[in-house]
């Protein structure tokens, strides 16, 4: 048995050869890039108005007004003191321009330019190079591409990204009793439901399944089932089958197969039976059966690995803290992680903390830890893990 601590770290110490690929804009969003980005020119390339207004020579009230400049044209127009074009927003501002008025704060008669007040040097110009400049690091290799990293990269004239393979993931849920849902089930048969929510957590943070395959609680079928699911997968999650019971196949099977164990076994609640093991560059996780064990397990200890194997740099969820809205002891007799739901800034450590029950899971949305004995008055700290 193993603390989280000593979990987290055998997970955090593992040896990766990341596999890189490259993708197009529009489908690299989550990847981690595999490459530093370098501007290739200044954002932006040229000064251009803020503002739908006037482009104004001169700092005066008044102007001739001797033109217009629409956002993309490309005519050079260079102004003479004193002189105004109307001007839109995203245009090149003309040379010599020292301000833009915004149209609101202007009125024309004829060919004159008002201005309801003075202009400032500079107002509204949004200057080249404002944001970037020609040759400066804009990501550094590890950057998670997020949807404003999209619009910049796209911005530089990018439609392909390097970027970190996410890796390849199937799952198998083991039990004689699970059946799938829609169709028709015998007494003392339950509905398979795990799967759902680890392909749904997997979606949920940008991954996906390859392969999804039920096992019956059988040595051999177990043995073949984990042998065929992990030629074709980076990452391998087992549900169920890793406990002592008698039906429990999943952790010989897995020697068989000469996957090593790295960790089994977590002195936690819930999902002590966890468990952690890898064959050359295949790792496995057997997460616990009981719905919130396992899917505990996915937030706290398969997430952080996928991370690593997307080659992030700060892998899983991040722990917050926020104030308990109840006083809470720790009774379970381990460290725990409750089923927990934020709101209006207060943790509220929900009902039905077994790990059979999901419906608590579903409704809240932290994982709150609690160390094993620790005693909790409203007000204090809790640290929170956000998973919806
Ligand atoms: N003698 C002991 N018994 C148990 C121990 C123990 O230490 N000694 N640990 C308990 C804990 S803690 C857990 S957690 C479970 C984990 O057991 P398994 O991983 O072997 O899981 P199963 O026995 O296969 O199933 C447990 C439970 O979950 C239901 N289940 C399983 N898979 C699914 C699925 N895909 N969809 C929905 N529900 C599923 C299953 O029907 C069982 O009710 O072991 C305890 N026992
Ligand atoms: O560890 Mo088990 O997941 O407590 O129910």
């Amino acid at each position: 048995m193993v603390t989280i601590e000593e979990a987290l770290g055998i997970i955090e110490d593992q040896k990766i050869d990341l596999k890189t690929e490259v993708r197009p804009l529009e489908a690299s969003l989550g990847y981690a890039l595999s490459k530093n980005i370098i501007s290739p020119f200044d954002v932006p390339e040229f000064d251009n108005s803020a503002m739908d207004g006037y482009a104004l020579s001169g700092l005066y009230q008044e102007y001739r007004l001797v033109g217009e400049v629409a956002a993309g044209d490309s005519t050079i127009i260079s102004l003479n003191d004193g002189e105004a074009v109307r001007i839109f927003t995203g245009a090149k501002v003309p040379e010599n321009t020292m301000a833009v008025m915004m149209q609101e704060k202007t009125s024309v008669k004829d060919k004159t330019l008002f201005l309801d007040e003075m202009p400032k040097v500079g107002q509204n110009i949004r200057k080249k190079g404002g944001q970037l400049v020609e040759g400066q690091v804009v990501f550094e290799k590890g950057h998670i591409l997020n949807p404003p990293s999209l619009a910049l990269m796209g911005s530089l004239g990018r439609s392909e990204l390097e970027v970190f393979s996410k890796p390849r993931v199937n799952i198998i849920t083991t039990g004689n009793e699970l059946v799938k849902p829609g169709q028709p089930k015998l007494e003392g048969q339950i509905y398979e439901s795990n799967s759902y929510a680890i392909s749904g957590a997997l979606q949920q943070f940008g991954f996906e399944h390859h392969q999804k395959t039920q096992i019956q609680d059988d040595f051999e079928a177990t043995k073949a089932g984990i042998q065929t699911a992990l030629e074709s997968c980076d990452v391998l999650i087992i549900s169920g089958g890793i406990s002592v019971g008698d039906y429990d196949f999943v952790k010989q099977s897995l020697e068989e197969n000469g996957v090593n164990e790295l960790f089994y076994k977590v002195f936690q609640k819930p999902g002590k039976p966890l468990y952690f093991g890898r064959k050359d560059n295949k790792f496995v996780f057997a997460l616990p059966g009981n719905p919130a064990s396992s899917l505990t397990c996915f937030y706290v200890y398969v997430l952080p690995l996928l991370h690593k194997l997307s080659g992030y740099r700060r892998t899983g969820l991040p722990t917050y803290q926020f104030p308990i809205k109840h006083g809470y002891e720790n009774r379970f007799g381990r460290p725990s992680f409750l089923k927990a739901a934020i709101l209006d800034g207060k943790v509220e450590v929900l009902d039905g903390q077994g790990s059979s029950m999901i419906q608590s899971m579903a409704k809240g949305n932290v994982l709150a830890f609690v160390d094993d004995g620790e005693k909790l008055t409203a007000g204090d700290l809790i640290r929170c893990k956000l998973i919806s």
